[in-house]
């Protein structure tokens, strides 16, 4: 039986907008952002149609500059491409200033999917030398404390974000959502808002399969999409011994696999990759089987491992703050 390529598929969110199931991921080591460009040309030449990015990782201004010289290039016009951004918590009371800057540096006029990165809320501390447009991302106190806003609710991003969305006269997001966000923050903005999050972006992969808040989502139609599928730098979940039997039995790369496991379970997946050969040789469907799908959510059911556990996050249930 023939299948679509990984490229092919898309979900439709909540809203009706098609989201493609396949992203590239573009959280790039700093030192290497630049390289962000050729990646996305090459993602997108391969087939792929949803980029993710956010205010965060820096890579804004060199996925512009791909985007722009494909279109010139007659390759894509933008109406074609699916671009996801998200608003950081040192934005988190001014989110419009924030989709302002992601706009100007990806050189667009929307972006598809806009997502409130985390539910915290940072000081803004000025920074002229390392600093994103002039702020410290990560504002610190010594190495591990991150400064939090005093008296801020995350939910005001949350509000904010709606309040964009729902302006007929802005037209710069096409859809929102929330990433990071565990079953009992996102009953609270059910609770609270009018809106309903399109999408909520987290970990997840074999080691941590989150099919509790995949329930709960799939109960509510939020989408989730899956960061850091292969386990992020190194790639650590592609060396589990299912993973590379399932890749022997399909004739497919270890990175089919992963990525195939998500989009069977009906969950987008946004690997990262700087590689050219990698990123167009991992765009095929494998098929897998309901039971080799429980299979591999069996390993993290049993011994999960939480990848991207960052110190500022142990507020957050879920999170240890541990990474
Ligand atoms: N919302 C959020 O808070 C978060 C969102 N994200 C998003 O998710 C994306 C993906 O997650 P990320 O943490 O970046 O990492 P991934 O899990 O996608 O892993 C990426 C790393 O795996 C390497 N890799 C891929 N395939 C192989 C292979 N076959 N052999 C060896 N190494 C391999 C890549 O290297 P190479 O470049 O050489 O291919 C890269 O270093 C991010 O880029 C970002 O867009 C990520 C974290 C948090
Ligand atoms: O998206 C993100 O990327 C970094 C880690 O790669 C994380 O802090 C943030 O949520």
């Amino acid at each position: 039986m023939l299948h679509p390529k990984t490229t092919e598929i898309t979900f439709k969110l909540n809203n009706g907008v098609q989201i493609p199931a396949l992203g590239l991921g573009t959280a790039s080591p700093k030192e290497r952002a630049q390289e962000t460009k050729q990646a996305v040309k090459a993602a997108i030449k391969a087939g792929y149609r949803h980029i993710d990015t956010a205010w965060f990782y820096r890579t804004e201004p060199y996925i512009g500059e791909a985007i722009k010289e494909l279109i010139e290039d007659g390759v894509i016009r933008r109406e074609d491409i699916f671009v996801t951004s998200k608003v950081w918590p040192v934005y988190w009371d001014n989110v419009s200033k924030s989709l302002d800057e992601t706009l100007t540096d990806l050189g667009l006029d929307y972006v598809d999917l806009y997502l409130q990165h985390w539910p915290l809320c940072f000081q803004k501390v000025e920074d002229v030398k390392d600093g994103i447009h002039g702020i410290k991302g990560l504002p610190k106190k010594g190495e591990r404390e991150a400064l939090f806003a005093e008296n801020a609710d995350w939910m005001e991003t949350y509000k904010q974000l709606e309040k964009i969305y729902l302006d007929p006269n802005d037209k710069r997001v096409r859809a929102i959502g929330v990433s990071n966000f565990p079953i009992e923050y996102l009953q609270r903005v059910l609770k609270e808002c009018e809106v309903k999050p399109t999408v909520n972006q987290v970990e997840i992969h074999p080691h941590l399969p989150q099919w509790e808040l995949k329930e709960f989502c799939a109960e509510n139609n939020i989408l989730l999409t899956a960061y850091s599928p292969l386990g992020s730098t190194g790639a650590p979940v592609i060396k589990l011994p299912l993973v590379k039997e399932l890749s022997e039995k399909y004739h497919m790369t270890v990175n089919d696999i992963l990525i195939s496991y998500h989009i069977r379970k009906g969950t987008v997946v946004i690997p990262r990759s700087l590689n050219p050969v990698r990123i167009a040789s991992c765009i095929e469907f494998a098929p897998l089987t309901e039971e080799e799908i429980t299979l591999l959510d069996n390993i993290g059911k049993k011994e999960p491992i939480r990848y991207i556990d960052e110190f500022f996050a142990s507020s957050i249930p879920g999170f240890t703050g541990e990474k």
